[in-house]
C-alpha cells in the first residue's frame, strides 16, 4: 500500500503531495486524514496522509517506507482532507497551511533531538573527556541534546566532535506538544474474597491497610487515587502495599480536562415555538430530511433581534440528532457567553463540546479529542470550529453571519462562511446562516421562498431565504431616538452625554433598571497630543500614532510593539501641555461617576477581559444586577439578554463611518441594530439612544427605524454603482520592503504580471462566460509603513465565473524568483475585510 501525504514543512517547493510506501504492520492503522511520520530530507517529519493508492510512479529504490503512525486515529475526516485541497486553491496559500489550521495547536509537533551512541563505536579509542560523555550517553539509552548539555556544561566542544564524527546518532522525534491528562485510579479486586482474605493475612498493626480493604469491601467500585486519599486520609505507600498483595491495581487513565466541569448548567425543555417560528422550522426539517436529494440547501434566516432564531437552532438540531448525524454550531468569539453555552449544553448536556480561544490548550485538545472519540455530536464554536471532526456532520448553523470576526486574518485567511458552505457541500449537510442583519453578500444571493425552486443550481449563489420579522410575543422594538451632538455643542452642552441620555440615565437608576452603554473603540483610540502645537507622537517604525497605557505609564506603537516612556514635554515645541487621551471606555467611566455620584458602573474592554473567566465574571455581575451600568466595546452589542435592560445608549455612533473602507456604512448599521436588540427583550419595554454627528446618515437613518431592507436595497445600489462587493469580488496584495524604491517597482512588476496572466485566462475561458477584471494600483497602502518596511497595494477585482485562482497563483509563481531575490514581501488576500 501506498499514500500521499502533505508534509510540514512550510515552503513553496514542498507543498504538493508525496508519494511513501506502507509497511505491512502498519497497514491497519493508515487511514486518508492520519497523521504519520515520514522520513525526508534526513529527517523525519510530521505528515498528513492525503490520498491512498496501490501502485505508484516512483521508482521502488527510491520509494521510501513512513516510519510511524503518530495517532491512534486519523486526526482529519475524509471530507476535512478535501476542504484543505479547496481552501489553498481559493486562498492561494499552501495546503499545509491549510491543514494545520484545522487541528489543535496541541497537535501540532514539536520535534526534539535525541542522542544515542552509535552501537558499533569502540569506546576506548575516544579522548578521556569523549568517553565519559559517550558512556553517560550509553547508560542513559539515549538523551536530548539540552538534558546532554546540562550534564556536560563545560564540554561543548567535545560533544560537537561526538555529533560530527558520528559517535552520537542524532535522531528527530516529532512530539505532540500537549500530553493527555492522566488520572491515577486505584481498580479494587473484582473478587471480593481475596479483598476478605487479604484482610485475614494482614496483621492488626497495619491499621490503615486493614481500614483500606474494609472500605473496597463495602464499596467495590474504582476510586481515583487523590480522592481516597482525602476520603480515607490513606497515603500512597498504604495503597502501594496492597497492590503489592494483588487486592488493588493501581492505573493511570486518561481523563478529558472538562473546561465546565464545575458548572451546573439548568435543563431545558423546547419552548412551544410560535407560529413564525413553527413556519421557519418546518421548511428547515425539510431541508434535513431531504438534503441526500438536493446536497443540501443553504439557508439565510433573517430574523430581527429576539425572534427567537437560537430556539429555532436547538429545536433543529434535536431534529439532526435524532436523524443520528451531527452538528456545529458557528458563533462569533465575543458572543461565545456564558449565556450562550448555558443554552446549548441546557439542552443537550454532555452531547455538547465547546470551542473557544479562551480555553487552555489542554483544554481545546480535550473538547476536540472528545469530538474526535464521537462523545460530542453538538459542536459550539467560533470561526475555527467549523474544521470540528465530526463524520456525520449534517447540520452547519452560522449564528450572526455578518460578523467580521469569521475571517480569520492570518494565513490562511479564510471566511468561515465559505469554508461552511463548502464544506456542506461535499458532506451535503444544510447549512443556516442566521443574522438580524445579514452581510450584503448573503442578502444578495438569497431567494425568498414564494420564488425558490429546488432546481437552484449549487454555485454558493443561491441561497433560501426565511424570515422572522417579529419578536416573539408580539414585543415591540425599541424605540430609537437619534440625538444631533452638533446641536448638543451648539447649545452649550459640553460633555460626552447629550441632555436626553443624561434624563433617560437619571431615570434608570432612580427606577432600579439597568443601562447598556456603547461605545466603538475604533474611533476612541488612544493617543498622545500637544495642546499647544498639535503635535502627535507617532510610532518611528510604522505609520500610525502611539497609543497610551495609564497604568504601566508608557505609550506603544500596536502594530510592532515599539515602547517609549510617556512624555514629559513635547518634543516639537517644548510645550509641557501633553494631553493623553486614555481608552474611550476609560474616559466615559471617569464622566458617568462625576455625572452621578454612586453610580456603579461594569466597564468591559479589551483591558478588562484579558484575564481568562473575567468576561463570564462581569456578566454574571452585571446579571445579578450588581450594577447599573454594563459599558463597553463591540465586545456587548452581542447575543446579551438581561431582563431589567430598558435603556441602551450609543455614545459616538459614526466613528466607524469614516474609515475608508466601502463596508463601513454596512457595519455601522448592523452595530446599531445589534446594540439596540439589546434593549426591552423582556417585559419592560426599551429605549435606546444614539448619538452622532451625521444623524442624515442613510445608515443611522434606517436603523432608527430597524428598516433592513431599505438598507439593504440602498446599500446594494450603491455597491453596484462603485462596483464594489457583493457585485465584484476582490483580491489584495500587500507588497513590503524595507527600501521605498524596491517595494515600488516590485509592485509594478507584479500588477503587470498579474494583468497578463488574467488576459490569458480571460482569453482561454472566453467561451464558459465573461470574465471581467481589472487590476488596480499600485498604490501606498493605507498603513504606508510597518515595523520599517514601506507598503504598496495592488488590488484585483473581478466578475464572472472564471477560475481566477489559477490565474493569480500563476503570477505569484512567476514573481516568485524575484521577490526572494529583493527579499520582498508578498501578502494576498481573498475577499478581504480589512482594507488597510
Ligand atoms: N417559542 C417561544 N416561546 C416563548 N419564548 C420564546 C420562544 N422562542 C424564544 N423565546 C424567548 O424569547 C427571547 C428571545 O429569543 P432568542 O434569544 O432565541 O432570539 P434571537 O433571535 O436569537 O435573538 P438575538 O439575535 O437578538 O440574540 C428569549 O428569552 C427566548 O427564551
Ligand atoms: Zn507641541
Ligand atoms: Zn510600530
Amino acid at each position: 500500500m501506498f499514500v500521499e501525504v502533505i508534509v510540514d514543512v512550510p515552503a513553496k517547493q514542498t507543498d504538493r503531495p508525496f508519494d511513501y510506501r506502507v509497511p505491512a504492520a502498519l497497514v491497519p492503522m493508515v487511514e486518508i486524514g492520519s497523521r504519520v511520520g515520514v522520513p525526508f530530507a534526513g529527517r523525519v517529519l510530521q505528515a498528513f496522509v492525503i490520498g491512498i493508492k496501490s501502485q505508484t510512479e516512483v521508482p521502488a529504490n527510491k520509494i521510501k517506507d513512513i516510519s510511524e503512525v503518530l495517532d491512534p486515529y486519523p486526526v482529519l475526516t475524509p471530507d476535512l482532507v478535501e476542504l484543505s485541497e479547496w481552501m489553498s486553491h481559493k486562498y492561494l496559500c499552501s495546503r499545509i497551511s491549510c491543514i494545520l489550521a484545522m487541528i489543535p495547536s496541541a497537535l501540532k509537533a514539536k520535534y526534539e533531538r535525541r542522542l544515542s551512541v552509535r552501537p558499533d563505536v569502540s569506546i576506548s579509542e575516544l579522548t578521556q573527556s569523549e568517553q565519559e560523555i559517550a558512556a553517560w550517553v550509553q547508560a542513559k539509552k539515549e538523551i536530548t541534546l539540552e538534558a546532554l548539555l546540562e550534564q556536560f556544561a563545560g564540554s561543548a566542544g567535545a560533544i560537537r566532535r561526538l555529533i560530527e564524527t558520528d559517535v552520537l546518532l542524532e535522531e528527530r522525534m516529532i512530539k505532540n506538544r500537549m500530553k493527555a491528562k492522566t488520572q491515577r485510579m486505584v481498580f479494587p479486586a473484582e473478587d471480593v474474597e481475596l479483598l476478605r482474605e487479604t484482610l485475614l493475612h494482614t496483621s492488626k498493626q497495619a491499621a490503615r491497610q486493614r481500614e483500606l480493604l474494609e472500605y473496597f469491601m463495602a464499596n467495590p467500585a474504582p476510586i481515583s487515587l487523590s480522592e481516597l486519599s482525602a476520603q480515607l486520609r490513606v497515603s500512597t505507600a498504604v495503597v502501594q502495599s496492597l497492590a503489592e498483595k494483588g487486592a488493588v491495581v493501581v492505573k493511570d487513565i486518561e481523563v478529558l480536562r472538562d473546561p465546565y466541569a464545575d458548572r451546573h448548567f439548568e435543563p431545558s425543555k423546547p419552548l412551544r415555538l410560535t407560529e413564525e417560528q413553527e413556519s421557519v422550522f418546518t421548511q428547515m426539517k425539510k431541508a434535513l430530511q431531504e438534503r441526500e436529494r438536493h446536497s443540501g440547501t443553504p439557508i439565510l434566516l433573517h430574523g430581527v433581534t429576539g425572534s427567537g432564531k437560537t430556539e429555532v437552532y436547538l429545536q433543529i438540531i434535536a431534529e439532526c440528532l435524532q436523524r443520528g448525524e451531527e452538528a456545529i454550531v458557528l458563533v462569533p468569539e465575543i458572543s461565545l457567553t456564558p449565556q450562550m453555552v448555558e443554552r446549548f449544553k441546557g439542552r443537550f448536556g454532555d452531547r455538547v463540546a465547546v470551542l473557544h480561544s479562551r480555553l487552555s490548550g489542554g483544554e481545546r485538545y480535550d473538547e476536540w479529542r472528545k469530538i474526535r472519540r464521537r462523545q460530542a455530536q453538538v459542536v459550539v464554536g467560533a470561526r475555527s470550529a467549523i474544521f470540528a471532526p465530526l463524520e456525520k456532520l449534517s447540520l452547519i448553523i452560522m449564528d450572526e453571519e455578518h460578523e467580521s470576526s469569521y475571517k480569520q486574518e492570518e494565513t490562511p485567511k479564510y471566511h468561515a462562511r465559505d469554508a461552511a458552505l463548502e464544506r456542506a457541500r461535499l458532506q451535503r449537510a444544510i447549512v443556516i446562516l442566521g443574522s438580524a442583519t445579514p452581510s450584503l453578500e448573503s442578502f444578495r444571493a438569497s431567494v425568498p421562498l414564494q420564488k425558490w425552486s429546488t432546481d437552484h443550481p449549487e454555485d454558493g449563489q443561491h441561497v433560501l431565504r426565511l424570515e422572522l420579522p417579529h419578536r416573539v410575543g408580539n414585543r415591540p422594538l425599541p424605540k430609537v431616538q437619534v440625538v444631533d451632538m452638533r446641536g448638543e455643542l451648539q447649545s452649550g452642552n459640553r460633555s460626552m452625554f447629550s441632555r436626553s441620555l443624561h434624563k433617560a440615565i437619571e431615570e434608570r437608576i432612580e427606577r432600579r433598571e439597568q443601562i447598556v452603554l456603547m461605545l466603538n473603540r475604533r474611533g476612541f483610540s488612544t493617543f498622545v497630543m500637544c495642546r499647544s502645537c498639535g503635535y502627535v507622537a507617532n510610532c518611528p517604525h510604522c505609520d500610525i500614532s502611539l497609543t497610551y497605557h495609564r497604568h504601566t505609564k508608557h505609550i506603544r506603537c500596536h502594530y510592532c510593539g515599539y515602547t517609549e516612556r510617556e512624555l514629559e514635554k513635547c518634543p516639537s515645541c517644548d510645550s509641557p501641555h501633553i494631553r493623553y487621551f486614555g481608552t474611550g471606555t476609560q474616559r466615559v467611566e471617569e464622566e458617568l461617576v462625576k455625572l452621578f455620584p454612586g453610580i456603579r458602573v461594569i466597564r468591559m474592554d479589551v483591558d478588562t477581559t484579558t484575564e481568562k473567566g473575567s468576561h463570564e465574571k462581569w456578566l454574571r455581575k452585571f446579571g445579578q444586577k450588581q450594577a447599573d451600568v454594563l459599558l463597553g466595546t463591540q465586545m456587548i452589542a452581542k447575543g446579551l439578554d438581561f431582563p431589567d435592560v430598558t435603556l441602551v445608549g450609543v455614545i459616538a455612533a459614526d466613528t466607524v463611518l469614516h474609515l475608508p473602507d466601502f463596508r463601513s456604512a454596512e457595519r455601522t448599521f448592523q452595530l446599531l441594530t445589534q446594540v439596540a436588540g439589546r434593549a426591552g427583550r423582556h417585559e419592560l419595554p426599551g429605549e435606546v439612544i444614539i448619538q452622532t454627528y451625521a444623524p442624515e446618515h442613510y445608515s443611522i437613518e434606517l436603523a432608527k427605524h430597524h428598516d433592513y431592507d431599505s438598507f439593504a436595497r440602498k446599500e446594494l445600489q450603491l455597491r453596484h454603482l462603485r462596483d464594489y462587493p457583493p457585485y465584484c469580488r476582490l483580491v489584495l496584495f500587500t507588497i513590503s520592503h524595507e527600501k521605498v524604491q524596491t517595494a515600488l517597482r516590485f509592485s509594478e512588476h507584479l500588477a503587470s504580471v498579474l494583468k497578463e496572466t488574467l488576459d490569458m485566462t480571460a482569453a482561454s475561458q472566453k467561451e464558459r462566460g465573461a470574465l471581467r477584471y481589472e487590476v488596480l494600483g499600485p498604490v501606498a497602502s493605507p498603513i504606508p509603513k510597518l515595523k520599517d518596511r514601506y507598503r504598496f497595494q495592488c488590488m484585483v477585482k473581478y466578475r464572472g465565473t472564471g477560475d481566477v485562482s489559477s490565474a493569480l497563483k500563476e503570477a505569484l509563481e512567476r514573481c516568485e524568483e524575484a521577490a526572494k531575490s529583493f527579499q520582498v514581501q508578498v501578502a494576498t488576500d481573498v475577499d478581504p475585510y480589512i482594507l488597510m
